[in-house]
């Protein structure tokens, strides 16, 4: 499974926001972290490619199969996009709101659903607040249910803005460990909007690295995010060095002049 990315534009408002983005084909199994400074047009690839906005591509293409013709509510069955900022929430119980999610697609036999719900939950966490009332979470437990919600489907692709944005380090790397072993077990693609350098270098297999509406640069995250293309998609200037448990670490000495 592929998904292919061939110059796509995307104008928002008078915003030319995509300008002729292409990307060699992202393999499944994989975790590709999107990185890029704000307003970049991250947000609207994931989205482009979920067909929440209207995109133009020579190629745009899931496993061979033209995704250019096929609406957001038909793509969502193989992509499944976790926005920023979920939607508000129903007053329903988290295990009621995952059981919502599992029925959506009908892609699991009803049976089989208590035990895909609890060891989503079990595996993001989640379990403790099963019975809980959304309305009633914390942020970033909310954050984590929209996630949990996102996995209940088995999907080709997942899209995933921003997911660590309000949560704890400890459930950082939690959901990140998840996400990870998801995608190789399930042989997902996961495409994730990263701000967090070190989270990209510790769990990404791939970056890809966006700047003005096109990639800058791709490829296996520990030789793409590099000091050059650091200065170039961040104006800093930035090393990556190995810690004393020998992981990269990136380390922003300056800022660069615009
Ligand atoms: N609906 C819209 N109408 C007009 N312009 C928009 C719209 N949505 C986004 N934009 C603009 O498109 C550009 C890219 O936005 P996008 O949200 O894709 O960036 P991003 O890289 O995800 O940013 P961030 O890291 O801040 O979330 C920004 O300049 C933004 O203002």
């Amino acid at each position: 499974m592929t998904l292919e990315l061939t110059d796509l534009h995307c104008t928002l408002g008078s915003r030319a926001v995509l300008q002729g983005l292409s990307a060699t084909p992202l393999a499944k199994g994989r975790v590709v972290a999107i990185v890029g400074r704000n307003g970049t047009g991250k947000s609207t690839l994931m989205r482009a490619v979920a067909g929440l906005v209207p995109c133009s591509a020579a190629r745009l293409h899931l496993n061979g199969r033209d995704l250019r013709g096929v609406n957001a509510a038909a793509r969502a069955a193989h992509v499944r996009y976790l926005p920023q900022a979920a939607p508000g929430s129903l007053h329903l119980t988290v295990y009621e709101s995952l059981r919502v999610a599992l029925n959506a697609h009908r892609t699991q036999p009803a049976d089989c659903a208590h035990e895909r719900i609890t060891a989503t939950a079990t595996d993001l966490g989640l379990a403790p607040l099963l019975g809980r009332y959304l309305d009633e979470l914390s942020g970033g437990q909310r954050q984590l249910v929209w996630l949990a919600q996102a996995l209940m489907h088995r999907p080709e692709v997942m899209l995933l803005d921003e997911p660590l944005a309000a949560l704890d380090p400890n459930y950082q790397h939690h959901v990140m460990q998840h996400v990870r072993r998801l995608a190789a077990d399930q042989q997902l693609l996961v495409l994730v909007v990263l701000h967090d350098l070190n989270m990209a270098l510790r769990y990404a297999d791939e970056a890809l690295v966006l700047l003005d509406g096109t990639v800058i640069a791709q490829g296996p995250v520990h030789a793409t995010l590099n000091a050059e293309t650091l200065a170039q998609a961040f104006l800093v200037n930035a090393r990556v060095e190995r810690c004393s448990r020998n992981m990269p670490v990136v380390i922003v000495d300056d800022l660069l002049e615009l």
